[in-house]
């Protein structure tokens, strides 16, 4: 390999042998695969679902041979409405610039229509899908079956109760049967138990895959890596050095024909329960004793469940001007757009460093990053303190980059000191690297059987009973939003707050992106 120059793997096989995946029950990872997509006709896997397994696909990950992607939802369309439907999606990116490989793709995909609670449909998708088994002459029982709910949460009890009663293996010969289910998965602890008790009477933990996108985002996944990997970093990571940290979600637009789904959520639902939360895991936990999934969601269950209650004095609201606008949303709603929610976690690491989450929809710029701030240098000779604090910035998006916020000497022939950057940003280092999307590289792990990037039932429990009490009160209206402006920073009070939390914002240092 010349130097500068990276390869893109096919089916890739160098895996580091640390990153077992826990598929010990020895179900296949070959043969016959049936991927079901419910709610074909949807938002979500037009934009998501197909164009990841379309990716998929394209790299070899997903073989002819092998596997058939069957559409299913109540809308009355025919195979090509469908394949029109998403053309246009995966068309999109045409780095790979290969169409033959689109129309091979497409004609890969079934439509079946039918509603999610009654039998008929399910046992026409199950005729369809032994069908496709028989062709590749599949024994009965031994092929793949994976179900992705691109659903509203409210039908996943019927159909997984469909699922199970129509559509499983038909006997136990080394196949499987999987779902996959979208967040958000329940609105607060009770209905999210409920919703879990109900589906766990009908399959067992291995055979769910709780999707949170944001594990599958590539710097998220290069948490583990960084923290774990480098000498560098674990003396530093904790609370003797570190001041605060930050998981920031910022998106520069609203609710856009959303508003509807959002406002019964809001943004605590939507992104920081789950996303957020689980970054935070991440960034907190412990070190594993080896990477497999048990032992790293273990560990993120021991951080969830360290976390104190969270006080109203260290949560501000936001709603953006023109939200109500939407003819989907209540006039008079108290849904919050924007949150900036302090963490304190309960632990000898980090006993009295705030995690600040913060998300906002409409805000100045479309951002996510997780910022790790110091403390100030004790005994400080050069006035660091008044050129900034160092920081340790993960940007998950957009511009994938890690950087390190340093003091050094200004070059030149004084002895002054100017805050500078330690910067490895992908675009220049990884050239011609494709960084794949969070759900094509989720919907391989749930063929493959790895559960490593997927929210546990005791996980998810721990997540809903931190921001439950919160939630609650919101939902009852005593605690309300404060308006902001559309293409702000969202409320100043959330500012304010993360001064009160210790954050020390530099002034005049910007970080701007190398550009190639
Ligand atoms: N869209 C996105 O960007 C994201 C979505 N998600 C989650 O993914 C899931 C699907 O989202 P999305 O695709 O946006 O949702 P949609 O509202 O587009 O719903 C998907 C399909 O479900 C059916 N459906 C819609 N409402 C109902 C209902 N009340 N009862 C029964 N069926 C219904 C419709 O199909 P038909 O009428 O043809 O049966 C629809 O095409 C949700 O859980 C969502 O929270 C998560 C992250 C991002
Ligand atoms: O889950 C969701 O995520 C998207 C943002 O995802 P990203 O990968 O583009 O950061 C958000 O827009 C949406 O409201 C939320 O449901």
């Amino acid at each position: 390999m010349s130097t500068g120059e990276w390869l893109l793997e096919k089916r890739s096989s160098l895996r580091n042998d640390s990153f077992a995946r826990d598929n010990e029950n020895g179900a296949p990872e070959t043969g016959c695969l049936s991927i079901i997509v419910l709610g074909a006709s949807g938002d979500l896997a037009k934009k998501k679902t197909f164009p990841a397994l379309f990716n998929l696909y394209r790299q070899g990950f997903l073989l002819e041979h092998e596997v058939h992607i069957f559409g299913y939802a109540r809308t009355k369309i025919s195979d090509d409405d469908l394949r029109n439907r998403i053309r246009g999606y995966l068309e999109k990116d045409d780095s790979y610039g290969i169409s033959e490989d689109l129309l091979k793709f497409l004609q890969l995909i079934k439509y079946v229509s039918g509603s999610y609670d009654s039998e008929e449909g399910f046992r026409l998708l199950d005729k369809e899908i032994s069908e496709h088994e028989l062709s590749k002459n599949s024994i009965e029982g031994s092929s793949r079956r994976l179900f992705y709910l691109a659903l509203p949460p409210s039908v996943y009890p019927p159909v997984c109760r469909m699922i199970k009663q129509c559509c499983m293996n038909k006997s136990d010969l080394g196949g499987w049967t999987r779902i996959v289910v979208e967040k958000p998965f329940g609105k607060d602890l009770e209905s999210s138990e409920t919703l879990s008790s109900q589906i766990g009477e009908l399959f067992e933990e291995p055979q769910i895959y709780r999707i949170d996108h944001y594990l599958g985002k590539e710097l998220v996944q290069n948490m583990l890596v960084l923290r774990f990997a480098n000498r560098l970093f674990l003396p530093l990571w904790n609370r003797d050095n570190i001041d605060n940290v930050q998981i920031v979600f910022r998106e520069d637009f609203g609710t856009e024909g959303r508003g509807g789904y959002f406002d019964e959520y809001g943004i605590i639902r939507d992104i920081i329960q789950n996303h957020l939360l689980q970054v935070l895991c991440l960034v907190a936990m412990e070190k594993p004793i080896l990477l497999k999934p048990e032992h790293i969601r273990d560990e993120k269950v021991k951080v969830l469940q360290s976390v104190l209650p969270i006080k109203d004095e260290e949560v501000v609201l936001g709603q953006y001007d023109g939200y109500r606008d939407d003819p989907t949303v209540p006039d008079r709603s108290n849904t919050p757009t924007f949150a900036t929610v302090i963490l304190r976690i309960h632990n000898e690491r980090w006993e009295g460093v705030p995690f600040i989450l913060k998300a906002g929809k409409a805000l100045n710029s479309r951002k996510a990053e997780i910022r790790v701030q110091f403390k100030d240098v004790p005994g400080d000779i050069f006035k660091c303190k008044k050129q900034g604090r160092n920081e340790f910035v993960i940007r998950l998006q957009p511009s994938e980059a890690i950087y390190m916020k340093l003091t050094v000497k200004q070059p030149g022939l004084e002895m002054s000191t100017v805050q500078s950057e330690l910067d490895l940003s992908y675009g220049q280092r990884y050239q011609g690297v494709a960084i794949p999307e969070a759900y094509e590289r989720l919907i391989l792990d749930t063929i493959r059987g790895d559960q490593q990037h997927f929210v546990r039932r005791d996980e998810l429990k721990a997540a809903w009973e931190i921001f439950t009490p919160v939630l609650h009160r919101i939902d009852n209206g005593e605690m309300k939003p404060i308006l902001y402006k559309p293409g702000s920073r969202g409320p100043a009070e959330a500012d304010q707050l993360l001064e009160r939390a210790g954050y020390v914002q530099t002034h005049g240092y910007i970080w701007i992106p190398p550009t190639l």
